[in-house]
């Protein structure tokens, strides 16, 4: 609890005004005159502190001090490459497997009962993922990973958060999976984890962040799995996936381009809230529900699509899901259905703060206990 306010406090005075600085410690920085005036991460908090203010009251200040804090990592175990000795050196470090410990060792309910209801989640949840975390309040670091035997990595860092979209879709063995907006590939990499993907094509707009998907799924999964029939990488405009491919998929994953909340105030390069993306900015809603269409015109009928980003923005999150829902009702007279994953945050509650008052959907929030995410994810079901 010190480590992580001592750091907590380490981090918010990093980012305290130049003025607070004692005058015999200034010094001018050499690039100071390339600096821009306003930086985009300080755009992307003023941004924040208006709208989430507003739409998260009370929680908001700590919502902040969590974002503006250092985030906390999940490894991924690469189930290609390990053995259980990965997991154990893991169980040494004391992080814990949040997947299993949650979902699937839960004590066998008795049927009927008022509490068989989590058993009954762990089928819905996508299988074989192991994901070690450091327990609430303890911000310890994994160190890198490594090259395993087989040549290929022994685990994966993401947001452990991230997962939690992956699980949801529930992945059944010999499905046929999409995940639209893939790179660079964590939760790409999280559904081969899964071991169920008949195939998997993954695509993303950008041919850059494509290659880093290579790179990634070169360095996890080994060549036969990777192999053209099973999975198929592509540059292609997710918004057209309807047309291309209609009706083809089981389970489908939209993880949208979004404002990236944390890594906007973190980070000036690709910054979404520097003054020449404002456009950008604004279109967000509007691509995210196009591509979130798209995704769900792909699904066969019956099957399955989640939607995520990592924002806590109303706009980006449920108006979005509301809003593709209505066009395909109205463009298509596609029937969607909205599932509820209010038990995700029973079972996740020791590893995750999820917002109480989502209408659709779930949010994980930043808390500086368990400082994963934003991650905000819904579930839906194409009827028709
Ligand atoms: C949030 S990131 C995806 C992260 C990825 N799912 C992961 O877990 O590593 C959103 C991605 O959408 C891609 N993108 C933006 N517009 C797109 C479009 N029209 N079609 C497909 N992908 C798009 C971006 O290049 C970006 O890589």
């Amino acid at each position: 609890m010190a480590a992580l306010l001592v750091r907590g406090v380490r981090d918010m005075l990093k980012r305290a005004d130049f003025a607070t600085v004692p005058r015999r410690q200034r010094h001018k920085k050499k690039w100071a005159s390339t600096e821009p005036k306003f930086p985009a991460t300080r755009l992307a908090l003023q941004n924040f502190d208006m709208t989430y203010s507003v739409q998260f009251g009370d929680l908001w200040p700590s919502i902040r001090v969590s974002l503006l804090s250092e985030q906390k990592y999940g490894a991924l175990v690469n189930n290609f490459a390990a053995g259980d000795h990965v997991s154990a050196e893991l169980e040494q470090l004391k992080a814990r497997d949040f997947v299993n410990e949650t979902v699937f060792h839960r004590e066998p309910e008795p049927e009927n009962s008022q509490t068989a209801a989590p058993s009954h989640v762990s089928w819905a949840c996508s299988p074989n993922l192991r994901c070690f975390t450091f327990t609430r309040g303890d911000v310890s670091r994994f160190p890198p990973a490594r090259l395993g035997s087989l040549g290929l990595m022994d685990y994966y860092l993401m947001d452990a958060a991230s997962l939690l979209p992956v699980l949801a879709l529930g992945l059944q063995p010999g499905d046929t999976v999409l995940d639209l907006c893939a790179a660079p590939g964590g939760k790409t990499l999280a559904l081969l984890q899964t071991g169920c993907c008949r195939n998997l094509a993954a695509n993303d707009l950008s041919t850059s962040r494509t290659s880093r998907l290579q790179r990634v799924l070169h360095s996890y999964v080994p060549q036969d799995v990777r192999d053209k029939n099973r999975v198929r990488v592509t540059s292609w405009d997710g918004r057209k996936w309807g047309e291309l491919e209609g009706d083809t998929y089981d389970r489908v994953l939209v993880d949208v381009p979004c404002t990236t909340d944390r890594h906007s105030l973190h980070e000036e390069e690709n910054n979404i809230f520097q003054r020449s993306r404002k456009k950008e900015r604004q279109m967000l809603p509007m691509l995210q529900v196009q591509l979130l269409a798209a995704g769900l015109l792909a699904t066969k009928p019956g099957g399955h699509v989640v939607y995520s980003t990592c924002s806590l923005s109303h706009l980006q999150n449920e108006y979005v899901v509301q809003g593709a829902i209505e066009l395909l009702d109205n463009q298509y007279s596609i029937k969607v259905h909205v599932e509820d994953l209010t038990h995700f945050r029973k079972l996740f509650m020791n590893t995750f703060s999820f917002f109480p008052s989502c209408q659709v959907g779930e949010l994980v929030i930043p808390n500086l206990m368990a400082n994963f995410g934003p991650m905000y994810f819904c579930k839906m079901c194409r009827m028709t």
